[in-house]
């Protein structure tokens, strides 16, 4: 009836890998929202943005994360910015929710450059502060459990968060 446990943090905190990393060590199936809204709108998130703008993104992403909260057993990572949504926030209440931080510092260097993440378009550094800033109470009030990645290898993580699920 509800993922094993869903992954929620800025861009760069790194949900889609540890996501990958916790279905194989738990033998499930790993589930990214973003990848669903790409199979589903045919194109890149990129393209998304750019055809038809953020709005009709975050309406493809609303419905992805309805139909993931359903996926039973699996392991399932969020976009950066799922939890804008009020709807969202409210069906994350009864789910295992960890929200992995990241300083602004680490993850501006794991994002780096590129048009992947078109949010992020134009000063890297500007758009991640503002958005971890507006963003941070959010991710704090769905969270169980908050998991600093500062610093530490993927696969750490993900060995901690399989501690903490027991
Ligand atoms: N703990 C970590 N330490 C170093 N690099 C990481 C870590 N977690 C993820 N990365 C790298 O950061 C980048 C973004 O990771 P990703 O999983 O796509 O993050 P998210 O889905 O949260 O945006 C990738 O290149 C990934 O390999
Ligand atoms: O922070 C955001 O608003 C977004 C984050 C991205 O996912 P990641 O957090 O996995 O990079 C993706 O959903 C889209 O580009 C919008
Ligand atoms: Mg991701």
């Amino acid at each position: 009836m509800s993922p094993v446990v869903v992954l929620v943090g800025p861009p760069g905190s790194g949900k889609s890998t540890i996501a990958a990393l916790l279905a194989s060590r738990l033998g499930k199936t790993h589930r990214d929202t973003d990848t669903d809204v790409e199979n589903e709108a045919g194109k890149p998130i990129s393209d998304i943005f750019v055809d038809s703008g953020e709005a009709a993104f975050r309406s493809l992403e609303r419905a992805a994360i309805v139909a993931a909260l359903q996926d039973e057993g699996a392991v399932l990572s969020l976009g950066g910015g799922a939890i804008l949504d009020a709807d969202t926030r409210a069906d994350l209440a009864g789910h295992n929710v960890v929200f992995l931080d990241v300083s602004l510092s680490e993850a501006a260097k794991r994002v780096g450059l590129g048009v992947a993440r078109p949010l992020l378009l134009g000063n890297v550094r500007t758009q991640l502060r503002n958005l971890m800033e507006a963003r941070r109470p959010l991710y704090a009030e769905v969270a169980k459990l908050t998991v600093d990645t500062d610093g530490r290898a993927p696969e750490d993580l993900a060995a901690e968060i399989v501690e903490h699920l027991g």
